[in-house]
């Protein structure tokens, strides 16, 4: 069995991105979506998602992007995020324990939520 980490530190971040990413990677449904934007740039996204993640949850600033712009249109509905988030639970709670990886939890949720009100509402008004 793994041994559950807390999230404290860079390290944890990275090995939460890298097992997440790659469940994403192999997933059926969310995988080739992934591929088709990201292609052989793996590993820029993946530095740029610990920045993202080291930011939200370690309130270490590194990341400076806007991070809902390169999912506006995407070719995603609620099942594609509900895959993402089923993932994402599943990345911490296999790996990590404690405050932050609860809140790792509750902030990508949020996010998830805000992303596909602001798809739906673009998706809509492009009709
Ligand atoms: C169905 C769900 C999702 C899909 C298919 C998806 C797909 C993608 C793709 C393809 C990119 C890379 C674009 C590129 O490098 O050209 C990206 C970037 C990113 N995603 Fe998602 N994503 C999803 C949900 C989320 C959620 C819920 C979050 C928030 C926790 C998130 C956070 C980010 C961030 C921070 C970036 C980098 C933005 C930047 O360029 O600065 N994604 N996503």
């Amino acid at each position: 069995m793994v041994q559950k980490k807390e999230i404290t530190s860079l390290e944890e971040i990275i090995l939460l991105v890298d097992l997440f990413y790659g469940k994403v990677r192999s997933d059926d449904l969310l995988g080739h979506i992934f591929e088709r934007l990201i292609k052989d740039n793996w590993e820029a996204h993946l530095k740029k998602m610990y920045k993202f993640w080291q930011t939200v949850l370690l309130a270490e600033h590194t990341y400076f992007g806007s991070p809902f712009a390169p999912h506006a249109k995407l070719p995603v509905q609620s099942a594609h995020f509900n895959r993402w988030k089923l993932l994402f639970f599943e990345t911490v709670d296999e790996n990590f324990m404690g405050e932050k990886a609860a809140e790792a939890k509750f902030r990508a949720e949020k996010m998830a939520e805000i992303f596909q009100l602001k798809i739906h509402h673009l998706q809509k008004t492009s009709q």
